[in-house]
């Protein structure tokens, strides 16, 4: 019999596999994978047949931001993140929005496919004139690919023919609703489809027929108007503030370096929400910096997701715009208990509340960021967070992790070092031993 293959193992078996090959590091690390792999939170078969070459499970904390107000309701948001201090200041801009409240909305939620062919093998025109004359033909087509999504409501909307801005493919664009699903599966389903039906009519080899992420066609907005006493930090004029958040704004449009950095702090709230949800972050994240990228006042200026003015009145008005590939049904979250528990909690009713809630989230958490960056600067609230996170990597553990984390942020900074906390953690389990 022929020797079994990699991905034909257990997991146990490739983890033996690897340990012979030396590439597993040590014997530590050969107890975290099989110790995970059997007391993780997925059933080690479940875990075995979502991925391919599967030796263990990874798992990451998963807490929640209380009290967000979206459109006249509270949400209960839950996050899945390994980086301290996000929670926190997604807490944070949920309590300085509370009182004004966030008001968002989503366009309809639609998915684009595409089928492309070479123009040389056929013109944008003649595409267009064959999809007009049988345009029936094709729905009926794309409703049988797809029944179900079609019984729901959703499926093929519209087709429509547009070349590349070189001329030289000549793309078939598919518009799909995919109801409360994300979609993907779905737009692929039927772009294949409907791919088979093309190739045979134009006697042409399709190059390709798969869903875009670029999400430009369905995008959600999230506003809110506060005063400067919401936003508030001790010790400092809260209209001068407000003005320092605006002109980081600024900063953010006219600097591809900060609007970088800026958007890496909406999506620290937004792909952790996605991420606890079992939604699919590479497409989330893909959509969303392609949008930043092409937005802007001139196709290919990365631009940031959101903008912050002083209003007349004295107020601070925010706004993010950004398209979400995400779903309340379908993906990961059927096979995944956590996530389907995560969805629950949030109680997201519609696919388009999930969206408004995702952007109003991203836009809390990135006032935080840029009102810390206004104010006293990122690390003192972040690294007094991650003291917790140095002293386990030091090796404290139980109660030590409090013990060891409350001392480090008594040091000054420059002594906060990683070296200086496993100083501590020895310190610590000498006088625990009596020494
Ligand atoms: C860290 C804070 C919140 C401290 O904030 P603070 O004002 O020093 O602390 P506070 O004790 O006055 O707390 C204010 C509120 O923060 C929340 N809060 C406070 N502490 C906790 C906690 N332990 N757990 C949960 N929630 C917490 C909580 O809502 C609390 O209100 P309360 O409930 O007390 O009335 C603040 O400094 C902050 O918001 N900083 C921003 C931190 C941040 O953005 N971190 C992300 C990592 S940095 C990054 O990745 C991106 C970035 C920043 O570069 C993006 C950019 O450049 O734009
Ligand atoms: N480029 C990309 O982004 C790609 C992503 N993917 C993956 O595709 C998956 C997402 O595809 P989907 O089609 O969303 O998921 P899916 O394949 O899980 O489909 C959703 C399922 O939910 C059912 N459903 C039940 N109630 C529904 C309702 N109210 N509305 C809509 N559907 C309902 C549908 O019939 C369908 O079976 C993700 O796992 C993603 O990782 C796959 C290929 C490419």
């Amino acid at each position: 019999m022929a020797a079994r293959k990699f991905y034909q193992l257990s997991a146990a078996e490739r983890l033996d596999v690897l340990r012979e090959q030396g590439v597993l590091g040590g014997s530590e690390e050969y107890e975290a994978f099989a110790r995970a792999q059997s007391h993780g939170i997925l059933e080690p078969d479940v875990a075995g047949h979502l991925i391919e070459n599967q030796i263990s499970q990874y798992a990451l904390p998963l807490g929640v931001v209380p009290g967000l107000r979206v459109n006249g309701r509270e949400y209960t948001v839950p996050l899945v993140v390994e980086e301290a201090s996000v929670v926190a200041a997604a807490s944070n801009g949920a309590r300085m929005t509370a009182r004004a409240g966030i008001h968002a909305e989503s366009e309809p939620h639609r998915v684009l496919g595409e089928v492309v062919f070479l123009s040389d093998d056929v013109s944008a025109d003649y595409a267009q004139e064959v999809i007009v004359s049988r345009e029936t033909f094709l729905f009926a087509r794309a409703e049988e690919a797809l029944p179900s999504m079609h019984a729901r409501g959703g499926g093929l909307e519209s087709l429509e023919v547009r070349a590349t801005p070189d001329g030289r493919f000549t793309r078939i664009l598919l518009t799909i609703n995919p109801c409360d699903a994300m979609g993907a599966n779905a737009v692929n389903t039927i772009s294949e489809a409907l791919r088979a039906v093309f190739e045979d009519w134009f006697g042409a080899q399709a190059l390709v027929a798969i869903l875009s992420n670029a999400g430009d066609d369905s995008v959600t907005t999230a506003e809110v108007e506060l005063e400067p006493v919401d936003v508030a930090v001790r010790g400092m004029d809260p209209q001068a503030l407000v003005e320092r958040i605006a002109l980081l704004s600024e900063l953010s449009q006219s600097d591809y370096l900060r609007a970088v950095t800026h958007n890496k702090g909406i999506m620290n709230g937004i792909s952790s929400a996605v991420l606890a949800s079992g939604n699919d972050t590479r497409a989330l994240e893909a959509s969303v910096h392609a949008f930043a990228a092409h937005s802007g006042p001139y196709d290919g200026s990365y631009q940031p997701l959101s903008t912050w003015t002083v209003l007349d009145n004295g107020h601070l008005f925010g706004r993010i715009r950004l398209p979400l590939q995400v779903g309340i049904v379908g993906g990961a979250a059927s096979s995944i208990p956590l996530a389907k528990a995560a969805r629950a909690m949030g109680a997201y009713g519609s696919i388009t509340e999930f969206k408004n809630v995702l952007a109003a989230l991203g836009l809390v958490q990135n006032l935080s960021a840029i009102r810390a960056l206004a104010g006293p600067g990122i690390q003192a609230g972040h690294m007094n967070l991650q003291m917790n996170a140095l002293a386990i990597a030091a090796g404290a553990s139980g109660g030590q992790i409090e013990r060891i984390a409350a001392q480090l942020r008594a040091l000054p900074a420059s002594e906060r070092t990683a070296a200086r906390a496993r100083e501590l953690v020895a310190q610590d389990e000498q006088s625990e031993n009596g020494d």
